[in-house]
């Protein structure tokens, strides 16, 4: 990745630039002939074999022993630096969006999680997966229960939701292969999550601190964390107990999510940072990805297959985000999104993870190449 693209304005995602490949298209020679710890490679065989055999610095040499503490040393000093950044990045957006909460009282209203079925399928929910949902034979079942079922129940993750596939076919739209769209926000709640962003967007220009506006934000930070879990529980994890159970979730269930606004311009900002997103992967197994407007042209998302597979760089398709829509797509399915050339793109974007499933039993590398026969060492078999 060139400097221009981790600027405002470039294409750039948070990853690390990778000698992955050189120029050439050849895969550069290792340099690490003796033991280096600054290599992952190394460093992991030892975090291995410290797990894995008693007294197993026994073998080594003074010299490694001392190279390896460095090492980790390291890896603790940048879990440090990033808690601190991160504490005081929270921080300071709390702050903001109370202050905002105190000059226009009615984002409270907003910001608070709806109390009653009534208000979610109203004020939340597109009314076709609204119906979807209250079809289906699991909310029946919860309201009939004493005491019924709560939207707060959900949220908090304390039940497990269902939805009929036969009440989700008929609104379920295969854009391609692995990609799948639905109806799932309210337009005119699109439109206030937009306002209320851009609110908070406007406060965070005027704050001098670069780092807080840069990139973009998640919600949970912006008091909308019941939001994101309101996703999770009721829409992502049903949705692919039916759409990826088998292929990326090996039989398991979804656990973990990161919620979060990305915006873009045909101008970028600190606060609108992105013109476009350079083709990736997410670090999640499945992800939502929900348009919310506003007016835009240019910033279509570009599907190419699968990573770890022979089809990781084939594109398969494209897809034209609408406000309201979701679409669905597992984390390792390569996208990217096309320059916006006029106007404003927001995207809200829920990244699922399974923590308590797959990624219990394979290591990151098996994780991401989809080597999942068993045999990796982070699996049951070695532990
Ligand atoms: O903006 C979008 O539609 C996609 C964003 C995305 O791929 C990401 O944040 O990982
Ligand atoms: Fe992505």
């Amino acid at each position: 990745m060139s400097d221009s693209t981790q600027k405002i304005g470039g294409g750039a995602i948070n990853e690390k630039q990778r000698k992955f490949q050189q120029e050439d298209g050849s895969i550069p020679e290792t340099e690490h002939k003796t033991f280096n710890p600054a290599s992952r490679s190394h460093l992991m065989h030892a975090i291995e074999g410290l797990d894995r055999y008693p007294a197993y610095l026994n073998r080594w040499s003074e010299d490694d022993i001392l190279l390896l503490e460095e090492s980790l040393e390291n890896q603790l000093k940048k879990v440090r630096q990033q808690k601190e950044a991160i504490k005081g990045k929270r921080t300071n957006l709390k702050t903001v969006v109370e202050n905002l909460c105190t000059k226009e009282p009615e984002w409270l209203e907003f910001l608070s999680p709806p109390k009653s079925w009534e208000e979610l399928k109203t004020s939340i929910l597109d009314e076709q997966i609204a119906a979807a949902i209250f079809r289906s034979r699991w909310f029946r079942r919860s309201q009939n229960q004493l005491p019924a079922l709560s939207v707060q129940n959900v949220i908090d993750g304390s039940v497990k939701v269902e939805i009929d596939g036969g009440n989700l076919e008929p609104i379920m739209d295969e854009e391609m292969f692995d990609v799948y769209s639905f109806p799932l926000l309210a337009p005119s709640f699109c439109a206030k999550l937009r306002s209320y962003f851009s609110r908070v967007i406007q406060e965070l220009e005027e704050d001098t601190d670069e780092s807080l506006s840069r990139g973009f934000q998640d919600l949970d930070n912006l008091g909308l964390g019941w939001l994101n879990s309101l996703l999770l529980h009721l829409i992502v994890r049903p949705v692919s107990s039916h759409l990826y159970i088998e292929t990326e979730l090996n039989g398991g269930d979804l656990d973990w999510r990161q919620g979060y606004i990305a915006a873009y311009a045909a101008d970028p900002t600190a606060t609108k940072p992105r013109q476009r997103l350079v083709p990736h992967t997410d670090d999640s197994e499945v992800t939502l990805n929900i348009g919310i407007g506003e007016e835009f042209s240019g910033g279509l998302l570009n599907f190419w297959g699968l990573r770890g597979t022979s089809e990781a760089g084939k594109l398969v398709g494209q897809y034209q985000p609408e406000i309201g829509r979701a679409a669905i797509h597992s984390g390792r399915h390569f996208h990217e999104v096309t320059a916006i050339t006029s106007g404003n793109r927001f995207a809200y974007i829920l990244w699922a993870r399974s923590w308590g499933g797959v990624r219990s039993s394979t290591c990151p590398c098996c994780w991401l190449n989809r080597r999942d026969d068993g045999s990796c060492i982070s699996g049951p078999k070695w532990n």
